[in-house]
């Protein structure tokens, strides 16, 4: 029997960094929202004790670094588990690129596990497991839009963005997300948190406020070693789009407009100057 999983990229329309904390992980609070750019997943149950992970992206590692090998082996090991799994990874979400790819293949391996293996875990379950493979994975495992904190692991759901085209472009650079938050000096940051800002303008449907409050905590550490992502920002708002900010650590940069047509300017302006570029909606 064959089970398959979609798995949704997310964007961060926030990233407040709140403080360093003792344990060395930064204290977040971020509103993320899944959009209909993803992955699928094809999982096949085997008899023998083995893990095989095939992906359509030959440079993406298929052992122990990848977060799906990495799910299905913590799984077997606290649960007993002794027949194996075979999964597909059809790659659509751009790797490395502050869009959670690898956190929601993870999530989608949580989901379909809990189904083959009729492991009947709970949420919160689900959330304690994803924690240990990826700060994004709980969020991940249900989607949405959310309002998520601490490292990543509180995740309280809102309502859904007001109807909207969102740009995003993915430049070839890659930035480390380890390197990131290294580099940041949070208790320096000269900073204002906006994540209660934008859920409030989310749940009043307000887009105009919800748009003129998008903002990044990590843009100063990203946007100073690499200068093209501040030009690419500046042309997309002057291209028109209405509000544009960073996605996670980056570097795609994410732009949001209402008109479609301005939308598609904007991305075939940008087509040849990007590595990557797609027009999407958010998921319900
Ligand atoms: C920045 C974010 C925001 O959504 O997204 P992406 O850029 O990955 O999309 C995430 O927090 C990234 O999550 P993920 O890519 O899973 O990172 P993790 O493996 O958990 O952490 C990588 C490293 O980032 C730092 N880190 C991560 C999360 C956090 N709250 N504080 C941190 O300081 C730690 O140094 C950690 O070792
Ligand atoms: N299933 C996977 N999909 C994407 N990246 C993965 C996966 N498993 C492991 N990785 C590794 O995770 C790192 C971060 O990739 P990704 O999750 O796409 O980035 P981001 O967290 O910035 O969105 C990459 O170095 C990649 O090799």
């Amino acid at each position: 029997m064959e089970w398959i999983e979609r798995a949704p990229a997310k964007i961060n329309l926030t990233l407040d960094v709140l403080f360093k904390r003792d344990d060395q992980y930064h204290e977040l609070e971020m509103i993320m929202s899944s959009v209909d750019l993803a992955d699928h997943l094809t999982f096949t149950p085997l008899v023998e004790n083995k893990i095989e992970v095939y992906t359509n992206k030959a440079f993406l590692p298929v052992d122990r670094r990848n977060h799906v090998y990495q799910i299905i082996k913590l799984v077997k090991e606290k649960y007993g588990i002794k027949e194996g799994m075979l999964v597909e990874i059809e790659k659509m979400i751009p790797v490395a690129a502050g869009l959670g790819g690898g956190s929601t293949d993870a999530a989608a391996t949580l989901r379909a596990l809990n189904q083959l293996w009729s492991l009947e875990l709970s949420t919160k379950e689900l959330i304690d497991l994803g924690m240990l493979v990826g700060t994004d994975v709980p969020y991940s495992i249900t989607g949405g839009t959310a309002f998520v904190s601490g490292r990543g692991e509180k995740v309280r759901p809102i309502r859904s963005l007001p109807p909207c085209w969102i740009v995003l472009a993915k430049p070839r650079i890659s930035v480390s997300t380890k390197t990131v938050f290294r580099s940041l000096e949070a208790d320096k940051l000269n900073y204002e948190p906006k994540s209660r800002i934008v859920e409030k303008a989310i749940e009043e449907g307000d887009y105009k406020q919800m748009v003129t409050n998008l903002s990044n905590a990590l843009e100063a550490v990203t946007f100073e070693r690499h200068p093209q992502l501040k030009q690419l920002s500046d042309r997309m708002l002057r291209y028109g789009m209405d509000g544009v900010t960073m996605s996670g650590s980056g570097p795609t940069i994410i732009g949001f407009s209402q008109n479609y047509s301005r939308a598609r300017r904007v991305y075939n302006s940008l087509r040849g100057f990007c590595e990557e570029v797609y027009i999407v909606r958010t998921l319900k």
